[in-house]
């Protein structure tokens, strides 16, 4: 067994929108530092935790966590469509170990995933299909959430049955840091909008675009300091950042729901998908963060990090 993990922001803008130059090398240098520290590990296995932001996963039956045995893209934002190459046997070994250890995920035998789960895949393998990949799905978009508690527990069980693997595996945590696009919220969701998030599957062509123009229209009008969502926040981001490096993550269990939110955005919940990984990781011993970049970027509504780190 050995373990390696890479987190990272994701954003569906890195596909769709042209940042200046300067900001996008600084994030394409994060990621080549990422992917050589992949490519060096060169795992057989990935285990990722990412969000879902309503494509896969609806209000008529929403897991606080979910293992897919077989998963499918969506392909929205660009991001590559199709199946990926999951190897479900694995993916139900380690449902059942995540189970004894008393917790109730849910399994999918064809989970729906969006660009949370394929971005970092995209980024570090050029394509969903090029590693076996058991998918674990985090919500992180739509209340209620599991206590922070209860994400790391999920972590360590995972990490506990990877510790019994005779493979290396590359965990993966997508998603954060602060940030607070325009995805709709339940409790405020006009009817057209409480209908999608209540069961929004294979939307049409048109009602995609309409969606996600939607988001790119916000991120252009974020970037000039005229949109209406909440300012990114690179002190709550670093203060993060600065506890997932001490590995002191109990500390997390204090975060509750409506302060992350309140501090850092709707969608900042995406760090639960750091929290699981990193506690899967802390699982096989005492880890060290090896490369960190964080850059607050309105043009990609994300307080944007990326991590890799391995066990001392
Ligand atoms: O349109 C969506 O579903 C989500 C958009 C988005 C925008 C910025 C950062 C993210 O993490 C997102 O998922
Ligand atoms: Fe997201």
């Amino acid at each position: 067994m050995t373990l390696a993990l890479v987190c990272m922001s994701h954003s569906p803008l890195l596909e769709v929108t042209a940042p200046p130059e300067e900001i996008q090398d600084d994030v394409d240098a994060a990621f080549a530092v990422a992917r050589k520290f992949v490519e060096d590990f060169d795992p057989d296995l990935v285990v990722s935790f990412a969000p879902d932001h309503y494509n896969g996963f609806f209000y008529e039956l929403m897991p606080p966590f979910c293992i897919g045995y077989e998963a499918l893209s969506v392909g929205d934002y660009g991001s590559e469509e199709g199946p990926l190459n999951v190897p479900t046997h694995i993916a139900k070994d380690l449902a059942q170990a995540v189970i004894d250890a008393d917790l109730d995920a849910a399994i999918s035998l064809k989970m729906e995933i969006d660009h949370g789960a394929v971005q970092p895949l995209e980024v570090l393998f050029g394509s969903i299909a090029a590693k076996p990949v058991v998918p674990i799905f985090v919500n992180s978009v739509a209340p209620p959430f599991a206590s922070m508690r209860r994400v790391r527990q999920l972590g360590t069980a995972v990490g506990n049955y990877l510790k019994t693997l005779d493979q290396k595996v590359l965990i993966i945590g997508s998603g954060g840091l602060s940030h607070d696009p325009p995805v709709p919220q339940i409790a405020t969701a006009t009817t057209e909008q409480k209908a999608m998030l209540l069961n929004g599957r294979h939307p049409t062509a048109a009602a995609r675009n309409a969606r996600q123009q939607r988001v790119i229209d916000t991120a252009a009008a974020f970037a000039k300091g005229e949109a209406n969502i909440m300012d990114l926040n690179p002190e709550w981001d670093r203060e993060f950042l600065a506890i997932i490096a001490s590995g002191d993550l109990e500390k997390l269990d204090t975060w509750t729901a409506t302060e992350m939110a309140a501090a850092a955005g709707n969608s900042a919940h995406e760090v639960r998908n750091w929290v699981a990984a990193y506690n899967a990781l802390a699982a096989a011993g005492d880890y060290r963060v090896t490369s960190e970049y964080y850059r607050p970027i309105p043009e990609f509504i994300a307080g944007f990090g990326v991590t890799t780190a391995m066990v001392k």
